[in-house]
């Protein structure tokens, strides 16, 4: 059994992680906390998120101290802010323990990144090169002895799980970069409350144009230059992504069909389909990524869908966990 403590258990993330861990044979929650200053403290998670109600009903208590609260733990997770992971990470490494932290703070290796898009300086640039970039089904390898694991962004989970077995397979033309407009619900922003996340004010819109974190994340990772633009929709979860590429002279529908069966057809949390291209609805809820595309001519079109706060956030860092002990990949997740 290996103890475990959610940092951030109360945001949109923390929950599901709680509500996995809580059913994982190998799992024993030994904490859920939030800030030191936080108005939740010693509430019930279940009274905060009442769909855990007789299944998570343990208090969530404030983070005062780092070593006490790491006393005994062998695993974290922490749910929480980038600038927050940023400061915790080490400590809780320092500790002894195994970090899967869902932000961004340590996803890119180059420290400029942090500056230009995250607006701080990061300040332990040893733990970027060692941190492991859990994109799950493409790195199982480095996961199994890492100690500080990156889970990616819930935009570039589904951007790069459709954009990666192309590349690799040399099947995409870079006289078009891959175009990628993709739309999220509102959970993506976090639970907090904010005027542009308020229900009136949501509509569908694009933001960030040419400038959103997620853009050199994806680009960093997949080692080609991607276009990338984020939309907001009127609903709570999920995200769908419509990637526009060229492809090669030469390339056709079975060679696209071809790589993707390759790259996918033993990895569980990625779903294929042959006809068709996947909704939203078919993952809200579900720590699935599903991938559909359509050819005509030199253009491809790719659909890939996930539930942001599950396949984009924590059912990947669950699954990131499972192949780091050698559980199995899908263990509490399906
Ligand atoms: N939501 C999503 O779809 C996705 C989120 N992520 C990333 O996962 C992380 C969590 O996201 P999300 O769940 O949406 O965020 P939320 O804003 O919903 O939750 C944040 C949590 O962190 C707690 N917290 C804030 N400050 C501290 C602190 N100093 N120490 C301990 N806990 C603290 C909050 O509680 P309190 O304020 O009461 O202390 C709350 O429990 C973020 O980095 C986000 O970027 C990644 C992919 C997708
Ligand atoms: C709808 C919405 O606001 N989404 C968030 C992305 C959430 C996410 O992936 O989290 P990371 O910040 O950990 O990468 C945004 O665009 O900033």
């Amino acid at each position: 059994m290996l103890n475990t403590l959610i940092v951030g258990a109360t945001g949109y993330a923390g929950a599901e992680l709680a509500a996995y861990l809580n059913r994982h044979p190998h799992m024993n929650i030994t904490g859920l906390t939030v800030s030191a200053q936080s108005a939740d403290a010693g509430k019930l998670l279940s009274d905060l998120h009442p769909q855990l109600k007789g299944i998570v009903d343990l208090p969530v208590l404030p983070l005062k101290d780092v070593a006490e609260a790491a006393k005994g733990v062998d695993v974290v997770f922490l749910a929480t802010a980038h600038e927050v992971s940023h400061d915790l990470a080490p400590q809780f490494l320092a500790a002894g323990c195994v970090v899967f932290d869902l932000s961004g703070a340590f996803r890119v290796s180059k420290p400029e990144f942090y500056t230009e898009f995250y607006g701080f300086e990061h300040q332990h640039l040893d733990l970027l090169d060692k941190a492991v970039y859990g994109l799950a089904e493409w790195q199982a390898d480095k996961l199994k002895d890492a100690q500080l694991i990156a889970v990616p962004g819930c935009y570039p989970t589904a951007s790069q799980l459709a954009l990666k077995p192309l590349i690799e397979n040399g099947l995409l033309n870079d006289s078009q970069w891959p175009v990628i407009n993709a739309t999220s619900g509102v959970s993506g922003a976090g639970r907090k409350a904010t005027l542009g996340n308020s229900f009136c004010e949501v509509s569908l819109q694009p933001y960030k144009l040419f400038s959103h974190r997620h853009e050199p994340e994806i680009a960093e990772h997949l080692g080609v230059p991607v276009i990338f633009t984020p939309h907001l929709g009127n609903f709570p979860r999920g995200i769908l992504a419509t990637i526009t590429c060229r492809l090669n002279a030469g390339v056709t529908e079975q060679d696209v069909a071809e790589a993707f069966h390759n790259a996918y057809h033993d990895k569980p949390l990625v779903r294929l389909y042959t006809k068709g291209v996947p909704a939203l609805k078919d993952v809200v809820g579900l720590p699935f990524c599903d991938i559909g595309f359509a050819v005509k001519g030199e253009h491809l079109i790719v659909v890939a869908t996930e539930d942001n706060v599950l396949k984009g956030a924590s059912a990947q860092a669950v699954q990131c966990m499972n192949i780091r002990f050698g559980f199995p990949e899908t263990q509490s997740l399906l």
